[in-house]
């Protein structure tokens, strides 16, 4: 007879319940009557037996299952405990119960055995010193201090005139020139007018080299002024002397354009130095010359920029246009190509410098009247279609060179009388002098003379 996989046997003579007892024990939720030992009880808890939710499990779950209320067919709380079951499961492939074995009695840790004693820690091996003393420090590499000046400093002139606030919209700056010698002969020359030469340029430890292609002896861009210049033979005059030289009512700003070889920079060497140059070679970029006049009498100082005709400086000469009062437009009589050129040089003065530019028209080289390409007349009309002043010269002769001039600051001035020009705008291309300012300071301001009352 086959064992039942719940124990088989008849009902009632279980026994207590023992892993190996059990095997033999028959469900007691199988068949009351018994008639089918071998099959398994439907209403045995485990799985083998039956759903694990039966209300009548058999005796080996019994011990296990939870205690049930009296007339209710499941259990009071929760279901019961997924027990294992101890019992074979034949056919399932399950594993045999395992048999749990009390565990051994846990032995006794051995007695630790004292750590041995911490040696002491030995001291650290002091580092080598260095026998040889450190090096001496080396000195600063940063440059040693200046030499403080042994001799007291010469006292500071005083200024000869107090100046206005310098007017950056008149600066300029002087790209070439045309050979080291001319320009500054021009400029010394021109500084010095007719009004005797200036003193040495103080010392200045601070100022910086001249830029290239700067020369000595000519401001500075953003200057109004010519730089000071040793006078010849080496004595500074006195500073009344100085304060003279440069006592002028108005500073005027002036252009000298036209095309190559017409005569620009004989025409300012002319005004200036009163006499023709004869080696006159094409100038680079532009040169510069000023010259104190008197007009009407006004003393007005002249800042002549005499421009390089070329085309290819013809960007460099154009960033002296700006703030200009006054131009000479000189094209050569011999040359009507030159003449040709006029429009486009009034067009750059014009747009560059000022729609208020004054300007005179100087037909050069008059004493070529020979050779002459270009006519009085239609030059005289060519100027009155523009509203220019019109003078035919020569710098050779120096015919009408002065006048040219002369002419172009005297309608500067009559301007600045009317109204018409503000030499307090800024790009006027005007400065009052000291002169002026001390007019202007007084309280019984003077007027200025017309062009009829000085007979000029
Ligand atoms: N006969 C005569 N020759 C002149 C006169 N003015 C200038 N020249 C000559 O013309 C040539 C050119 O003169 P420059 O003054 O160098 O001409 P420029 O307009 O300054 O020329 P760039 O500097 O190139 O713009 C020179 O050989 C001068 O000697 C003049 O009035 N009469």
């Amino acid at each position: 007879r086959r064992p039942s996989l719940c124990g088989g046997g008849p009902p009632g003579k279980g026994r207590p319940s023992s892993p190996r007892r059990a095997l033999s024990l028959p469900c007691e939720g199988a068949d009351p009557a018994g008639s089918a030992p071998d099959t398994p009880s439907p209403f045995c808890h485990l799985r083998a037996c039956g759903p694990p939710a039966s209300p009548d499990p058999c005796r080996h779950c019994r011990g296990r299952a939870p205690p049930r209320a009296p007339g209710l067919a499941t259990p009071l709380a929760g279901p019961a405990p997924a027990a294992p079951c101890a019992r074979p499961q034949r056919g399932l492939g399950l594993a045999p119960p395992l048999t749990l074995r009390p565990c051994p009695p846990l032995r006794p840790c051995p007695p630790l055995r004292p750590s041995p004693p911490l040696r002491p820690c030995p001291s650290p091996t002091p580092l080598p010193l260095p026998s040889a003393p450190a090096p001496p420090l080396r000195p600063c590499p940063s440059p040693p201090p200046l030499p403080l000046p042994s001799a007291p400093a010469p006292p500071l002139r005083p200024c000869p005139s107090p100046r206005r606030p310098d007017r950056r919209g008149e600066a300029v700056r002087l790209r070439g020139a045309r050979s080291p010698a001319g320009p500054q002969q021009l400029g010394a020359g021109s500084c010095l007018g007719d009004r005797g030469p200036l003193p040495p340029p103080l010392p200045c430890p601070s100022r910086t080299p001249p830029r290239r292609g700067r020369l000595p002896g000519l401001p500075a861009a953003g200057s109004a002024e010519p730089q000071r210049r040793p006078a010849r033979g080496g004595a500074a005059p006195k500073m009344s002397q100085t304060a003279m030289s440069e006592t002028y009512d108005f500073l005027f700003k002036f252009l000298v354009i036209g095309n190559a070889g017409t005569g620009k920079s004989c025409l300012l060497h002319q005004f200036i130095e009163k006499k023709f140059k004869d080696d006159s070679n094409h100038t680079i970029g532009v040169e510069f010359g000023s010259k104190i006049i008197n007009v009407g009498g006004k003393y007005v100082k002249l800042q002549i920029w005499d421009t390089a005709g070329q085309e290819r400086f013809r960007s460099v000469t154009r960033s002296y246009y700006r703030g200009a009062a006054g131009a000479l437009l000189v094209y050569d009589i011999t040359s009507r190509e030159t003449y040709n050129a006029l429009t486009n040089w009034l067009t750059d003065a014009r747009m560059l410098a000022s729609q208020n530019i004054v300007i005179i028209l100087c037909g050069n080289k008059k004493d070529l009247d020979t050779d002459r390409e270009v006519t009085f007349l239609e030059a005289s009309r060519f100027a009155q279609e523009n509203e220019l002043m019109f003078l035919e010269t020569s710098a050779l002769t120096g015919e009408n060179v002065e006048e040219a001039f002369v002419q172009c600051a005297r309608k500067i001035l009559n301007k600045i009388e009317s109204g018409e020009l503000d030499p307090e705008r800024m790009g006027s291309g005007i400065q009052y002098g000291d002169a002026a300012l001390r007019q202007l300071r007084s309280p019984r301001r003077a007027q200025a003379p017309s062009a009829q009352e000085c007979g000029c």
